[in-house]
């Protein structure tokens, strides 16, 4: 069967957008061919996915559809080692954190190209990408895009100068939220709980609590407000976020990624 997707790096986002395609029959893995240098783990995804693998660019970069899903900082290297014949995909579809539209299509000329900022939630298909796409991008392939992306989760779209402020939101953020879980449960433990409980009660509240905002789409003030009793509990602790400026540190958080994102276009 000829390959439809090439990817080229296959890290940890390859791999949780791939398992979800092949999961989701949006691509049969006779239909994937991943460039990766590190031999193990060409080996792991073949064995895992079934998947082709290469260790040559030139081969994914011959694909239909090329997904770049290399570190920004390697991009520039692996651009100039392609071969003008390798250089043919229709859609290049870029996951990079920073590297701009201008940069993909200068890279890829003539190629119609879409920058993404999937995240790592994809792996169990509740990831959101936000797409931007370039000039050249006609309607049917933003089609393609937005289904290659739905089979890892949601999908909006965003103006390109959108795309480092959704890089330090919804990119980085399950870093964030995964640092969240794990102190909640340091509290529990210094509180007196046992680990596995802790964890167990930590992960459990973030997920419930997600999933209570998201069915009844009540503002996060709101469930904070019909939480904290007068004089209770929740109030004591929220005193001390706020002394703590877990408010602003989160909203710094963002920021720093965003601006990082922006770094790493240049
Ligand atoms: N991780 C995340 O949560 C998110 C990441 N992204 C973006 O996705 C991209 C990939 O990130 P992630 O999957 O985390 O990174 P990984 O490091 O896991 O994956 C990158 C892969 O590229 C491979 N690679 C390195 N050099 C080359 C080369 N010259 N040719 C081909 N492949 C190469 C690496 O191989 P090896 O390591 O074996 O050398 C590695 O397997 C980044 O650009 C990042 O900005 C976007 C959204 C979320
Ligand atoms: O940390 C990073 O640079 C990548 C981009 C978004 C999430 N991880």
């Amino acid at each position: 069967m000829a390959v439809k997707l090439g990817v080229i790096g296959g890290g940890v986002m390859a791999s949780a957008i791939v398992s979800r395609l092949l999961a989701g029959g949006t691509y049969q893995s006779t239909e994937i061919l991943i460039s990766e240098p590190t031999l193990s783990q060409r080996e792991a995804l073949h064995q895992q996915y079934g998947v082709g693998v290469t260790d040559d660019n030139n081969l994914a970069a011959m694909s239909p559809v090329l997904m770049l899903a290399i570190k920004p900082q390697v991009f520039d290297r692996v651009v100039a080692q392609l071969s003008p014949l390798s250089n043919n995909p229709q859609l290049v579809l870029s996951i990079l954190a920073g590297v701009k539209i201008a940069q993909l299509e200068g890279a890829f000329p003539d190629r119609a190209v879409i920058r993404t900022m999937p995240n790592t939630p994809a792996t169990v298909g509740m990831g959101i990408t936000a797409l931007s796409a370039g000039a050249r991008v006609d309607a049917a392939q933003i089609e393609l895009a937005t289904q290659i992306f739905q089979a890892v989760g949601e999908v909006i779209t965003v103006p390109e100068s959108l795309l480092d402020a959704v890089t330090g939101l919804s990119g980085s953020g399950p870093a964030y939220i995964a640092i969240a879980i794990e102190a909640l449960a340091d509290g529990g433990v210094a509180a007196g709980l046992p680990r596995p409980i802790a964890d167990r009660l930590a992960l459990q509240t973030v997920l419930g609590t997600a999933t209570l905002l998201n069915e009844s789409q009540i503002h996060p003030a709101q469930l904070k407000d019909r939480v904290t009793s007068p004089g209770g509990t929740t109030i004591a602790g929220i005193t001390k976020l706020e002394q703590a400026g877990f408010r602003s540190a989160l909203i710094e958080a963002v920021i720093a990624a965003a601006t990082r994102s922006q770094e790493l276009g240049k």
